[in-house]
């Protein structure tokens, strides 16, 4: 296992129950998840496990480093690309990956040829000797990743490491990062609260919520632990809550309502929306809108943590 995390309590004054009993195990050569909505605990995670932070109980090791007993050792074998950029904007990207070597004890022509690679890879030579204050969001956050790998890590943490690029930059990173896991068999932990990101970029997910693994798996096997075709409603005015869950409740099953959106599940989908429809009709809350879709990741928080992600996104 190359990071084990079991019973993580992590408490900040006042009072605040950051981690609630974390636990997680990452296998070499997995991109793993986590997946929760702001204030759910996943920074204080990374923090935990890159020894930033001390968990106030709960064992873990990291590369086969008891984080307790070896922090020092564990902190060689990772590296840590944080949600706020390492990298000094006075200096060119060289000069920070160069130093950042340094620091590592990397240096001399080892050093030179493992900046000059991932200058390559990650698309920066040719930026490579001008100061990083001038570069775009999605040149800054390569060269963290950059940064993080110089010492040639075995785990890599990335604390949200698409969070505020546009669309056409985080399909860049993710390219990277799979290809990274890919060919250099690196161990990657990330932590994001995009569905889409979860979804696409891991071998395997957990979705984290207040301080505590609800649940672990493949997105494939996630959405396919729930049964059949999600059904949303959105509903034209206030509704009587108990009124529609008990007109639909004959049609469709695992009825939620989150505002004037109601969610459920049918076995197929399409032909559940006729009586779906003609039952909110006789329940005086007519509907103005209707998708059938598979299970999405959307719903599988939704299953798991009884609200919809975007609403814990906006917490
Ligand atoms: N240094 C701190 N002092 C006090 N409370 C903190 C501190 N760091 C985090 N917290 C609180 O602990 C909880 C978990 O925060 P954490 O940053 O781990 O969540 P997160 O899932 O990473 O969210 P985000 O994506 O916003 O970073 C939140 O309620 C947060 O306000």
């Amino acid at each position: 296992m190359h990071v084990e995390a079991h019973d993580l309590v992590k408490t900040y004054p006042p009072g605040v129950r950051a981690l609630d009993g974390l636990s997680i195990t990452i296998e070499p050569g997995e991109v793993f998840g986590l997946l929760g909505p702001n204030g759910a605990g996943k920074s204080t995670t990374v923090k935990i496990l890159t020894t930033l932070a001390r968990a106030d109980s709960g064992t873990a090791s990291v590369a086969g480093h008891d984080l307790a007993r070896h922090p020092d050792r564990v902190r060689r074998a990772i590296g840590v690309v944080a949600q706020n950029s390492g990298a000094d904007p006075l200096a060119t990207a060289r000069d920070n990956l160069l130093l950042q070597g340094r620091l590592y004890g990397v240096r001399g022509r080892d050093l030179r040829t493992r900046v000059g690679e991932l200058l390559d890879r990650f698309d920066l030579a040719g930026a490579a000797d001008r100061p990083v204050k001038g570069f775009s969001g999605g040149m800054r956050r390569r060269l963290d990743v950059a940064l993080g790998l110089v010492h040639r890590p075995v785990v890599l943490f990335l604390d949200e490491p698409t969070n505020g690029l546009d669309p056409e930059a985080r399909s860049a990173m993710w390219a990277e990062i799979s290809r990274l896991a890919g060919s250099e068999g690196l161990t990657i932990l990330l932590t994001t609260h995009y569905l889409e990101e979860a979804d696409r970029l891991t071998d395997r997910l957990a979705i984290v919520d207040e301080g505590k693994v609800l649940v672990t798996g493949t997105a494939d096997a996630l959405k396919g632990s729930l049964r059949g075709d999600a059904v949303h409603v959105e509903l034209s005015g206030d509704l009587d809550e108990a009124l529609v869950r008990q007109a639909i409740g004959a049609v469709v099953r695992d009825v939620t309502v989150d505002g004037r959106v109601l969610s459920a599940r049918a076995d197929d989908g399409a032909a559940a929306v006729p009586g779906v429809l003609a039952a909110l009709d006789r329940a005086g809350s007519p509907a103005a809108a209707v998708t059938v879709a598979r299970p999405s990741l959307d719903d599988v928080y939704l299953r798991h943590v009884g609200r919809r992600f975007a609403e814990g996104v906006a917490r």
